[in-house]
Protein backbone atom coordinates (compact mmCIF):
# COMPACT_ATOMS: atom_id res chain seq x y z
CA UNK A 1 0.00 0.00 0.00
CA UNK A 2 2.52 2.33 -0.89
CA UNK A 3 1.60 5.54 -2.63
CA UNK A 4 3.99 7.43 -4.95
CA UNK A 5 4.79 10.14 -1.66
CA UNK A 6 5.74 6.69 -0.18
CA UNK A 7 3.26 7.85 2.79
CA UNK A 8 1.90 4.26 2.99
CA UNK A 9 -2.02 4.56 2.29
CA UNK A 10 -3.81 3.61 5.18
CA UNK A 11 -6.10 0.61 4.12
CA UNK A 12 -10.27 1.36 4.37
CA UNK A 13 -13.38 -0.93 6.50
CA UNK A 14 -14.14 -2.10 3.26
CA UNK A 15 -10.22 -3.49 2.23
CA UNK A 16 -10.98 -5.30 5.18
CA UNK A 17 -15.05 -6.07 4.96
CA UNK A 18 -13.47 -8.25 1.95
CA UNK A 19 -11.69 -10.90 4.55
CA UNK A 20 -14.64 -11.98 6.79
CA UNK A 21 -14.54 -15.70 6.48
CA UNK A 22 -12.52 -18.96 7.47
CA UNK A 23 -10.41 -18.24 4.12
CA UNK A 24 -9.50 -14.93 4.56
CA UNK A 25 -9.38 -13.43 8.13
CA UNK A 26 -8.54 -10.14 8.59
CA UNK A 27 -9.36 -7.98 12.26
CA UNK A 28 -9.03 -4.87 13.50
CA UNK A 29 -7.62 -4.46 16.61
CA UNK A 30 -6.22 -0.61 17.95
CA UNK A 31 -6.63 0.78 14.13
CA UNK A 32 -4.41 -1.83 12.89
CA UNK A 33 -5.19 -4.62 10.69
CA UNK A 34 -4.35 -8.14 11.28
CA UNK A 35 -4.10 -11.27 8.73
CA UNK A 36 -5.97 -14.07 11.52
CA UNK A 37 -6.55 -16.50 9.06
CA UNK A 38 -3.57 -18.85 9.80
CA UNK A 39 -3.76 -18.41 13.78
CA UNK A 40 -7.35 -19.33 13.68
CA UNK A 41 -7.22 -23.13 14.59
CA UNK A 42 -4.06 -22.09 16.83
CA UNK A 43 -6.42 -19.25 19.55
CA UNK A 44 -6.47 -20.34 22.31
CA UNK A 45 -9.51 -18.72 22.96
CA UNK A 46 -11.34 -20.87 19.85
CA UNK A 47 -11.65 -19.74 16.23
CA UNK A 48 -15.31 -19.00 16.96
CA UNK A 49 -14.74 -15.65 19.07
CA UNK A 50 -12.13 -14.07 15.94
CA UNK A 51 -14.38 -15.15 13.55
CA UNK A 52 -17.30 -13.22 15.24
CA UNK A 53 -15.15 -10.27 14.08
CA UNK A 54 -13.66 -11.20 10.91
CA UNK A 55 -13.59 -7.79 8.39
CA UNK A 56 -14.18 -6.08 11.33
CA UNK A 57 -13.25 -3.68 14.49
CA UNK A 58 -12.46 -6.51 17.62
CA UNK A 59 -11.01 -4.09 19.92
CA UNK A 60 -13.04 -3.35 22.43
CA UNK A 61 -13.33 -7.36 22.93
CA UNK A 62 -9.63 -7.75 22.34
CA UNK A 63 -8.58 -5.30 25.04
CA UNK A 64 -9.80 -6.92 28.61
CA UNK A 65 -8.14 -10.46 27.84
CA UNK A 66 -5.27 -9.71 25.36
CA UNK A 67 -2.13 -7.68 27.10
CA UNK A 68 -1.37 -4.81 24.60
CA UNK A 69 2.30 -6.71 22.83
CA UNK A 70 0.20 -9.78 22.45
CA UNK A 71 0.20 -9.69 18.50
CA UNK A 72 3.36 -8.37 18.16
CA UNK A 73 4.74 -11.42 20.60
CA UNK A 74 2.59 -14.11 19.02
CA UNK A 75 0.85 -12.92 15.57
CA UNK A 76 4.34 -13.30 12.49
CA UNK A 77 4.96 -9.75 11.78
CA UNK A 78 4.36 -10.50 7.92
CA UNK A 79 0.42 -10.90 9.42
CA UNK A 80 0.85 -7.19 9.96
CA UNK A 81 -1.29 -5.42 7.55
CA UNK A 82 -0.43 -1.94 8.88
CA UNK A 83 -2.83 0.95 9.27
CA UNK A 84 -6.82 1.39 9.09
CA UNK A 85 -7.93 4.47 8.08
CA UNK A 86 -10.91 4.35 11.36
CA UNK A 87 -12.76 6.99 9.41
CA UNK A 88 -14.12 4.67 6.56
CA UNK A 89 -15.17 1.25 9.40
CA UNK A 90 -18.32 1.27 9.93
CA UNK A 91 -19.56 1.43 13.44
CA UNK A 92 -21.00 -2.00 14.73
CA UNK A 93 -24.31 -1.77 16.43
CA UNK A 94 -23.09 -3.03 19.93
CA UNK A 95 -26.08 -5.62 20.78
CA UNK A 96 -28.33 -3.99 23.82
CA UNK A 97 -27.02 -6.05 26.85
CA UNK A 98 -30.12 -6.02 28.96
CA UNK A 99 -28.49 -5.97 32.27
CA UNK A 100 -26.41 -2.76 31.29
CA UNK A 101 -29.17 -0.42 31.48
CA UNK A 102 -30.01 -1.91 35.16
CA UNK A 103 -26.16 -1.77 36.10
CA UNK A 104 -25.86 1.85 35.29
CA UNK A 105 -28.43 2.83 37.36
CA UNK A 106 -27.11 0.82 40.39
CA UNK A 107 -23.66 2.41 39.16
CA UNK A 108 -25.48 5.88 39.68
CA UNK A 109 -26.44 5.07 43.30
CA UNK A 110 -23.89 3.04 44.22
CA UNK A 111 -22.57 4.10 47.84
CA UNK A 112 -19.75 6.64 47.90
CA UNK A 113 -16.45 5.15 49.17
CA UNK A 114 -16.24 6.48 52.67
CA UNK A 115 -19.00 4.45 52.95
CA UNK A 116 -17.10 1.16 52.60
CA UNK A 117 -15.91 0.50 56.21
CA UNK A 118 -14.28 -2.93 55.52
CA UNK A 119 -13.05 -5.57 52.51
CA UNK A 120 -16.37 -6.88 52.59
CA UNK A 121 -18.36 -3.87 51.55
CA UNK A 122 -16.14 -3.51 48.38
CA UNK A 123 -17.42 -7.16 47.41
CA UNK A 124 -21.15 -5.78 48.40
CA UNK A 125 -20.80 -3.15 45.49
CA UNK A 126 -18.71 -4.52 43.45
CA UNK A 127 -21.32 -7.53 43.24
CA UNK A 128 -23.73 -5.05 41.76
CA UNK A 129 -21.65 -2.45 39.88
CA UNK A 130 -19.63 -4.71 37.66
CA UNK A 131 -19.90 -6.25 34.49
CA UNK A 132 -21.73 -9.89 34.87
CA UNK A 133 -19.02 -11.34 33.10
CA UNK A 134 -16.12 -9.84 35.37
CA UNK A 135 -18.28 -10.89 38.17
CA UNK A 136 -18.75 -13.96 37.32
CA UNK A 137 -14.95 -14.69 36.36
CA UNK A 138 -13.69 -13.08 39.13
CA UNK A 139 -16.29 -14.34 42.38
CA UNK A 140 -16.40 -18.00 41.22
CA UNK A 141 -14.45 -20.77 43.16
CA UNK A 142 -14.75 -24.58 41.67
CA UNK A 143 -17.23 -27.03 41.72
CA UNK A 144 -20.00 -26.13 44.28
CA UNK A 145 -17.45 -23.40 46.16
CA UNK A 146 -17.37 -25.34 49.84
CA UNK A 147 -13.43 -24.65 49.60
CA UNK A 148 -13.86 -20.89 48.58
CA UNK A 149 -16.39 -20.21 51.38
CA UNK A 150 -14.25 -22.37 53.84
CA UNK A 151 -11.21 -20.18 53.26
CA UNK A 152 -12.73 -16.79 55.36
CA UNK A 153 -14.98 -19.00 57.00
CA UNK A 154 -11.60 -21.08 58.85
CA UNK A 155 -10.67 -18.02 60.01
CA UNK A 156 -13.87 -18.51 62.37
CA UNK A 157 -12.90 -21.24 64.04
CA UNK A 158 -10.07 -19.47 65.18
CA UNK A 159 -10.16 -17.37 68.88
CA UNK A 160 -7.79 -15.11 70.34
CA UNK A 161 -6.25 -15.08 73.58
CA UNK A 162 -5.24 -11.75 74.24
CA UNK A 163 -2.32 -10.66 76.37
CA UNK A 164 -3.40 -7.71 78.94
CA UNK A 165 -1.14 -5.14 80.21
CA UNK A 166 1.04 -4.96 77.77
CA UNK A 167 2.47 -1.42 76.80
CA UNK A 168 0.85 -0.93 73.60
CA UNK A 169 1.02 2.77 73.01
CA UNK A 170 3.38 2.70 69.71
CA UNK A 171 2.60 -0.05 67.27
CA UNK A 172 4.40 -1.21 64.42
CA UNK A 173 2.96 -4.20 61.52
CA UNK A 174 6.14 -3.29 59.44
CA UNK A 175 7.57 -6.75 58.32
CA UNK A 176 9.82 -8.05 55.80
CA UNK A 177 9.14 -10.80 53.00
CA UNK A 178 11.69 -12.80 50.78
CA UNK A 179 14.28 -9.94 52.32
CA UNK A 180 11.88 -6.48 51.16
CA UNK A 181 10.63 -4.42 54.01
CA UNK A 182 6.85 -4.42 54.16
CA UNK A 183 4.14 -1.59 55.79
CA UNK A 184 2.32 -4.63 56.39
CA UNK A 185 2.06 -8.52 56.14
CA UNK A 186 0.02 -8.51 53.17
CA UNK A 187 0.75 -8.43 49.64
CA UNK A 188 -1.63 -8.17 46.66
CA UNK A 189 -1.85 -11.95 44.99
CA UNK A 190 -2.00 -12.63 41.53
CA UNK A 191 -5.04 -12.42 39.78
CA UNK A 192 -5.44 -12.81 35.96
CA UNK A 193 -7.31 -10.58 33.71
CA UNK A 194 -7.68 -7.27 35.62
CA UNK A 195 -8.88 -5.01 33.06
CA UNK A 196 -12.28 -6.88 33.18
CA UNK A 197 -13.02 -5.03 36.25
CA UNK A 198 -11.29 -1.76 35.97
CA UNK A 199 -9.84 -1.01 31.84
CA UNK A 200 -6.49 0.10 33.35
CA UNK A 201 -6.32 -3.66 34.47
CA UNK A 202 -3.21 -4.75 37.26
CA UNK A 203 -1.27 -1.31 36.73
CA UNK A 204 -4.04 0.01 39.37
CA UNK A 205 -2.89 -2.72 41.92
CA UNK A 206 0.67 -1.29 40.94
CA UNK A 207 -0.17 2.15 42.38
CA UNK A 208 -2.08 1.21 45.24
CA UNK A 209 1.13 -1.69 46.38
CA UNK A 210 3.56 1.31 46.04
CA UNK A 211 1.08 4.08 48.31
CA UNK A 212 0.76 1.58 50.87
CA UNK A 213 4.27 -0.38 50.62
CA UNK A 214 3.15 -3.78 50.04
CA UNK A 215 4.41 -6.41 47.26
CA UNK A 216 2.49 -6.67 44.12
CA UNK A 217 2.73 -10.62 42.98
CA UNK A 218 2.40 -10.03 38.85
CA UNK A 219 -0.01 -12.43 37.37
CA UNK A 220 0.83 -14.33 34.29
CA UNK A 221 -2.19 -14.01 32.95
CA UNK A 222 -2.20 -10.40 33.75
CA UNK A 223 -4.63 -8.24 31.17
CA UNK A 224 -1.56 -5.70 31.06
CA UNK A 225 1.54 -6.52 29.77
CA UNK A 226 4.17 -7.64 31.84
CA UNK A 227 6.36 -4.72 31.09
CA UNK A 228 3.54 -2.53 31.70
CA UNK A 229 2.98 -3.26 35.06
CA UNK A 230 6.74 -3.38 35.49
CA UNK A 231 6.85 0.19 34.31
CA UNK A 232 4.05 1.16 36.27
CA UNK A 233 6.63 0.59 39.75
CA UNK A 234 7.87 3.52 40.62
CA UNK A 235 11.88 3.04 41.47
CA UNK A 236 12.27 0.77 44.47
CA UNK A 237 9.26 -0.99 43.92
CA UNK A 238 9.26 -4.62 44.80
CA UNK A 239 7.19 -6.52 42.76
CA UNK A 240 7.17 -10.26 42.31
CA UNK A 241 6.25 -12.84 39.07
CA UNK A 242 3.41 -16.00 39.99
CA UNK A 243 4.38 -18.44 37.01
CA UNK A 244 1.94 -20.35 34.87
CA UNK A 245 4.69 -23.02 33.61
CA UNK A 246 4.54 -23.31 30.00
CA UNK A 247 4.48 -26.76 28.16
CA UNK A 248 6.67 -24.77 25.98
CA UNK A 249 10.02 -24.61 28.49
CA UNK A 250 11.85 -22.25 25.95
CA UNK A 251 9.00 -19.63 26.87
CA UNK A 252 8.80 -19.66 30.17
CA UNK A 253 12.96 -19.36 30.40
CA UNK A 254 12.43 -16.54 28.44
CA UNK A 255 9.43 -15.12 30.66
CA UNK A 256 11.68 -15.83 34.29
CA UNK A 257 14.94 -14.51 33.11
CA UNK A 258 13.25 -11.33 31.49
CA UNK A 259 11.65 -10.53 35.15
CA UNK A 260 14.61 -11.04 36.94
CA UNK A 261 16.52 -8.82 34.36
CA UNK A 262 13.26 -6.56 35.12
CA UNK A 263 14.07 -6.82 38.89
CA UNK A 264 11.13 -9.06 39.88
CA UNK A 265 12.65 -9.94 43.56
CA UNK A 266 10.41 -13.48 43.75
CA UNK A 267 9.53 -16.21 41.45
CA UNK A 268 6.34 -17.79 42.69
CA UNK A 269 5.62 -21.10 40.51
CA UNK A 270 1.81 -21.89 41.04
CA UNK A 271 1.65 -25.93 41.73
CA UNK A 272 -1.85 -25.88 42.60
CA UNK A 273 -3.46 -25.61 38.43
CA UNK A 274 -1.77 -28.36 36.66
CA UNK A 275 -5.58 -27.67 35.20
CA UNK A 276 -7.96 -24.96 35.85
CA UNK A 277 -10.58 -25.22 38.05
CA UNK A 278 -14.34 -25.86 36.74
CA UNK A 279 -16.03 -22.33 38.02
CA UNK A 280 -20.04 -22.69 36.76
CA UNK A 281 -20.54 -18.84 37.67
CA UNK A 282 -17.81 -18.31 34.99
CA UNK A 283 -18.78 -20.71 32.71
CA UNK A 284 -22.11 -19.96 32.99
CA UNK A 285 -21.36 -15.79 31.77
CA UNK A 286 -20.99 -15.27 28.08
CA UNK A 287 -17.59 -15.90 28.19
CA UNK A 288 -18.43 -19.44 26.56
CA UNK A 289 -15.91 -18.01 23.37
CA UNK A 290 -13.69 -15.54 23.93
CA UNK A 291 -9.62 -15.46 23.46
CA UNK A 292 -7.44 -15.21 25.42
CA UNK A 293 -3.32 -13.91 25.72
CA UNK A 294 -1.39 -17.44 26.48
CA UNK A 295 1.64 -18.90 25.29
CA UNK A 296 -0.13 -21.80 23.52
CA UNK A 297 1.62 -22.64 20.48
CA UNK A 298 0.49 -26.23 20.45
CA UNK A 299 -2.32 -25.36 18.14
CA UNK A 300 -4.04 -27.81 20.03
CA UNK A 301 -8.06 -26.99 20.26
CA UNK A 302 -9.32 -26.23 23.38
CA UNK A 303 -12.52 -26.83 24.44
CA UNK A 304 -14.01 -23.33 24.52
CA UNK A 305 -17.65 -23.95 26.76
CA UNK A 306 -15.07 -23.81 29.95
CA UNK A 307 -15.87 -19.87 30.24
CA UNK A 308 -12.46 -17.65 30.58
CA UNK A 309 -10.40 -19.98 32.74
CA UNK A 310 -10.59 -22.75 30.43
CA UNK A 311 -9.58 -20.71 27.35
CA UNK A 312 -6.78 -18.77 28.92
CA UNK A 313 -4.80 -21.83 30.17
CA UNK A 314 -4.75 -23.90 27.39
CA UNK A 315 -0.74 -23.12 27.26
CA UNK A 316 -0.16 -24.46 31.50
CA UNK A 317 2.08 -27.62 31.93
CA UNK A 318 0.42 -30.39 33.51
CA UNK A 319 3.63 -32.98 33.65
CA UNK A 320 5.07 -30.06 36.05
CA UNK A 321 6.64 -32.31 38.77
CA UNK A 322 9.18 -32.05 41.96
CA UNK A 323 12.06 -33.42 38.77
CA UNK A 324 11.77 -29.73 37.04
CA UNK A 325 12.70 -27.61 40.20
CA UNK A 326 16.60 -28.17 40.38
CA UNK A 327 15.89 -26.84 36.14
CA UNK A 328 14.33 -23.86 37.81
CA UNK A 329 16.71 -23.03 40.61
CA UNK A 330 19.46 -23.49 37.56
CA UNK A 331 17.89 -20.67 35.57
CA UNK A 332 17.36 -17.37 37.96
CA UNK A 333 18.90 -16.11 41.48
CA UNK A 334 14.71 -14.72 42.20
CA UNK A 335 14.26 -17.07 45.36
CA UNK A 336 11.55 -19.27 44.45
CA UNK A 337 8.13 -20.12 46.07
CA UNK A 338 6.09 -22.85 45.37
CA UNK A 339 2.19 -21.47 45.70
CA UNK A 340 -0.68 -23.67 45.94
CA UNK A 341 1.00 -26.00 48.61
CA UNK A 342 -1.77 -28.20 50.29
CA UNK A 343 -0.07 -30.66 52.65
CA UNK A 344 2.60 -30.72 55.56
CA UNK A 345 4.60 -33.53 54.09
CA UNK A 346 5.24 -30.82 50.25
CA UNK A 347 6.54 -28.36 52.42
CA UNK A 348 9.20 -30.81 54.30
CA UNK A 349 9.81 -31.63 50.17
CA UNK A 350 9.90 -27.87 49.29
CA UNK A 351 12.64 -27.32 51.82
CA UNK A 352 14.44 -30.68 50.28
CA UNK A 353 14.11 -29.38 47.07
CA UNK A 354 15.53 -26.07 48.11
CA UNK A 355 12.67 -23.35 47.56
CA UNK A 356 12.61 -20.64 49.26
CA UNK A 357 8.96 -20.42 50.67
CA UNK A 358 5.63 -21.79 50.31
CA UNK A 359 2.13 -20.31 49.90
CA UNK A 360 0.05 -22.73 51.60
CA UNK A 361 -3.27 -22.21 49.07
CA UNK A 362 -5.86 -23.78 47.29
CA UNK A 363 -6.35 -20.49 44.41
CA UNK A 364 -8.85 -18.89 46.38
CA UNK A 365 -11.16 -21.91 46.47
CA UNK A 366 -10.89 -21.86 42.53
CA UNK A 367 -9.07 -25.31 41.94
CA UNK A 368 -9.67 -27.97 43.80
CA UNK A 369 -13.19 -28.06 45.48
CA UNK A 370 -12.50 -29.66 49.60
CA UNK A 371 -9.42 -28.67 49.60
CA UNK A 372 -8.09 -27.56 53.34
CA UNK A 373 -7.83 -23.63 53.78
CA UNK A 374 -4.81 -22.20 53.48
CA UNK A 375 -4.68 -21.72 57.44
CA UNK A 376 -5.81 -24.50 58.47
CA UNK A 377 -2.70 -26.16 56.67
CA UNK A 378 -0.22 -23.33 58.09
CA UNK A 379 -1.66 -24.83 61.67
CA UNK A 380 -0.31 -28.46 60.58
CA UNK A 381 2.85 -27.14 58.78
CA UNK A 382 4.55 -24.73 61.50
CA UNK A 383 4.91 -27.15 64.38
CA UNK A 384 6.28 -29.83 61.61
CA UNK A 385 8.94 -26.72 60.90
CA UNK A 386 9.85 -26.21 64.21
CA UNK A 387 10.06 -29.91 65.09
CA UNK A 388 13.14 -30.11 62.65
CA UNK A 389 14.50 -26.71 63.46
CA UNK A 390 13.48 -25.78 59.66
CA UNK A 391 11.35 -22.88 60.33
CA UNK A 392 13.82 -20.27 59.08
CA UNK A 393 14.92 -22.19 56.33
CA UNK A 394 11.83 -21.15 54.17
CA UNK A 395 8.88 -18.43 54.50
CA UNK A 396 5.56 -19.40 54.57
CA UNK A 397 2.88 -17.66 53.14
CA UNK A 398 -1.04 -18.14 53.42
CA UNK A 399 -3.47 -16.65 51.07
CA UNK A 400 -7.39 -17.49 50.57
CA UNK A 401 -9.83 -15.61 52.50
CA UNK A 402 -8.03 -13.23 53.96
CA UNK A 403 -10.82 -10.40 54.78
CA UNK A 404 -9.64 -8.60 58.26
CA UNK A 405 -6.65 -7.77 60.06
CA UNK A 406 -7.57 -10.07 62.41
CA UNK A 407 -7.22 -12.80 59.70
CA UNK A 408 -3.84 -11.49 59.18
CA UNK A 409 -2.54 -11.39 62.92
CA UNK A 410 -3.89 -15.61 63.44
CA UNK A 411 -1.65 -16.24 60.22
CA UNK A 412 1.14 -14.55 61.52
CA UNK A 413 0.50 -15.79 65.30
CA UNK A 414 1.00 -18.89 63.68
CA UNK A 415 3.73 -18.40 61.73
CA UNK A 416 2.99 -17.03 58.72
CA UNK A 417 5.55 -14.41 57.04
CA UNK A 418 3.01 -13.16 55.26
CA UNK A 419 -0.77 -13.48 53.40
CA UNK A 420 -1.79 -12.62 49.90
CA UNK A 421 -4.94 -10.72 48.85
CA UNK A 422 -7.03 -11.28 46.30
CA UNK A 423 -10.44 -10.45 45.41
CA UNK A 424 -10.99 -7.78 47.84
CA UNK A 425 -8.51 -5.57 45.93
CA UNK A 426 -10.20 -6.42 42.52
CA UNK A 427 -13.21 -5.38 43.81
CA UNK A 428 -12.39 -2.20 45.54
CA UNK A 429 -10.59 -1.72 41.89
CA UNK A 430 -13.59 -2.95 39.73
CA UNK A 431 -15.95 -0.58 41.81
CA UNK A 432 -13.98 2.30 42.70
CA UNK A 433 -10.47 2.28 40.87
CA UNK A 434 -7.58 3.35 43.00
CA UNK A 435 -9.31 5.36 45.42
CA UNK A 436 -10.78 1.80 46.05
CA UNK A 437 -7.68 -0.15 46.60
CA UNK A 438 -5.82 2.80 48.60
CA UNK A 439 -8.86 2.70 50.85
CA UNK A 440 -9.33 -0.99 51.23
CA UNK A 441 -5.27 -1.06 52.30
CA UNK A 442 -5.79 1.73 54.58
CA UNK A 443 -8.82 0.13 55.95
CA UNK A 444 -6.27 -3.05 57.04
CA UNK A 445 -3.82 -0.75 58.53
CA UNK A 446 -6.23 0.67 60.52
CA UNK A 447 -7.66 -2.74 61.84
CA UNK A 448 -4.14 -4.08 61.85
CA UNK A 449 -3.03 -0.94 64.55
CA UNK A 450 -6.00 -1.40 66.55
CA UNK A 451 -6.55 -5.10 66.59
CA UNK A 452 -2.49 -5.39 67.59
CA UNK A 453 -3.33 -3.05 70.78
CA UNK A 454 -6.27 -5.03 71.37
CA UNK A 455 -4.34 -8.67 71.44
CA UNK A 456 -1.47 -6.98 73.17
CA UNK A 457 1.21 -7.27 70.65
CA UNK A 458 3.18 -4.04 70.29
CA UNK A 459 5.68 -5.85 66.72
CA UNK A 460 5.01 -8.68 64.69
CA UNK A 461 7.48 -10.44 66.23
CA UNK A 462 5.44 -10.66 69.20
CA UNK A 463 2.70 -12.38 67.77
CA UNK A 464 3.26 -15.88 69.01
CA UNK A 465 1.03 -19.30 69.00
CA UNK A 466 0.11 -18.89 72.41
CA UNK A 467 -2.04 -15.87 71.49
CA UNK A 468 -4.67 -17.94 69.22
CA UNK A 469 -6.68 -21.07 70.38
CA UNK A 470 -6.77 -23.12 67.20
CA UNK A 471 -8.90 -26.47 68.47
CA UNK A 472 -11.99 -25.86 66.52
CA UNK A 473 -9.96 -25.67 62.90
CA UNK A 474 -10.08 -28.59 61.55
CA UNK A 475 -14.07 -29.36 62.77
CA UNK A 476 -15.79 -28.66 58.67
CA UNK A 477 -18.57 -29.89 60.01
CA UNK A 478 -19.45 -26.92 61.91
CA UNK A 479 -22.06 -24.17 60.61
CA UNK A 480 -20.17 -20.99 60.61
CA UNK A 481 -21.93 -17.54 60.99
CA UNK A 482 -22.46 -16.05 58.00
CA UNK A 483 -19.49 -14.18 56.99
CA UNK A 484 -21.66 -12.21 54.39
CA UNK A 485 -23.03 -9.17 56.36
CA UNK A 486 -21.16 -6.93 54.06
CA UNK A 487 -22.90 -7.97 50.83
CA UNK A 488 -26.66 -7.15 52.21
CA UNK A 489 -26.38 -3.37 53.42
CA UNK A 490 -26.39 -2.08 50.58
CA UNK A 491 -29.22 -3.84 48.85
CA UNK A 492 -32.04 -1.47 49.60
CA UNK A 493 -29.39 1.23 48.86
CA UNK A 494 -28.74 0.21 45.51
CA UNK A 495 -31.43 -2.32 44.79
CA UNK A 496 -34.63 -1.47 42.62
CA UNK A 497 -35.67 1.20 43.89
CA UNK A 498 -38.94 1.56 46.72
CA UNK A 499 -41.60 1.54 44.87
CA UNK A 500 -43.38 5.02 46.55
CA UNK A 501 -46.07 3.84 49.34
C1 LIG B 1 -9.80 -14.22 42.57
C2 LIG B 1 -8.82 -14.80 41.59
C3 LIG B 1 -7.76 -15.58 42.06
C4 LIG B 1 -6.82 -16.11 41.17
C5 LIG B 1 -6.96 -15.86 39.78
C6 LIG B 1 -8.01 -15.08 39.29
C7 LIG B 1 -8.94 -14.55 40.20
C8 LIG B 1 -10.06 -13.71 39.67
N1 LIG B 1 -6.08 -16.49 38.91
S1 LIG B 1 -6.78 -17.53 37.83
O1 LIG B 1 -7.46 -16.75 36.86
O2 LIG B 1 -5.77 -18.40 37.27
O3 LIG B 1 -7.69 -18.37 38.67
C9 LIG B 1 -4.84 -16.78 39.38
C10 LIG B 1 -3.69 -16.91 38.51
O4 LIG B 1 -3.73 -16.52 37.34
N2 LIG B 1 -2.57 -17.46 39.05
C11 LIG B 1 -2.47 -17.85 40.37
O5 LIG B 1 -1.43 -18.33 40.81
N3 LIG B 1 -3.53 -17.65 41.23
C12 LIG B 1 -4.67 -17.11 40.76
N4 LIG B 1 -5.70 -16.83 41.62
C13 LIG B 1 -5.57 -17.22 43.05
C14 LIG B 1 -4.97 -16.08 43.89
O6 LIG B 1 -3.59 -15.91 43.63
C15 LIG B 1 -5.13 -16.37 45.38
O7 LIG B 1 -4.68 -17.68 45.65
C16 LIG B 1 -6.58 -16.21 45.83
O8 LIG B 1 -7.19 -15.14 45.15
C17 LIG B 1 -6.62 -15.90 47.32
O9 LIG B 1 -7.93 -15.90 47.74
P1 LIG B 1 -8.80 -14.54 47.94
O10 LIG B 1 -9.20 -14.11 46.57
O11 LIG B 1 -9.96 -15.01 48.77
O12 LIG B 1 -7.96 -13.53 48.67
Amino acid sequence: HKSNDTQAVKLTGADIAKHDSRDSCWVIIHGRAYDVTEFLPEHPGGPKIILKYAGKDATEEFEPIHPPDTLDKYLDKSKHLGEVDMGTVEKEEKEEDPDEKARQERMAVMPILEQCYNLMDFEAVARKVMKKTAWAYYSSGADDEITMRENHSAYHKIWFRPNILVDVEKIDFSTKMLGTKVDIPFYVTATALGKLGHHEGEVILTRGAKKHNVIQMIPTLASCSFDEIMDAAEPGQVQWLQLYVNKDRDITKRIVEHAEKRGCKGLFITVDAPQLGRREKDMRSKFDDVGSNVQNTSGDNVDRSQGAARAISSFIDPSLSWKDIPWFLSITKMPIILKGVQRVEDVLRAVEAGVHGVVLSNHGGRQLDFARSGIEVLAEVMPALRERGWEKKIEVFVDGGVRRATDIIKALCLGATGVGIGRPFLYAMSAYGLPGVDRAMQLLKDEMEMNMRLIGASTIEELNPTMVDTRGLSMHSATVPSDTLGLNVYDPLIGPKEKAK
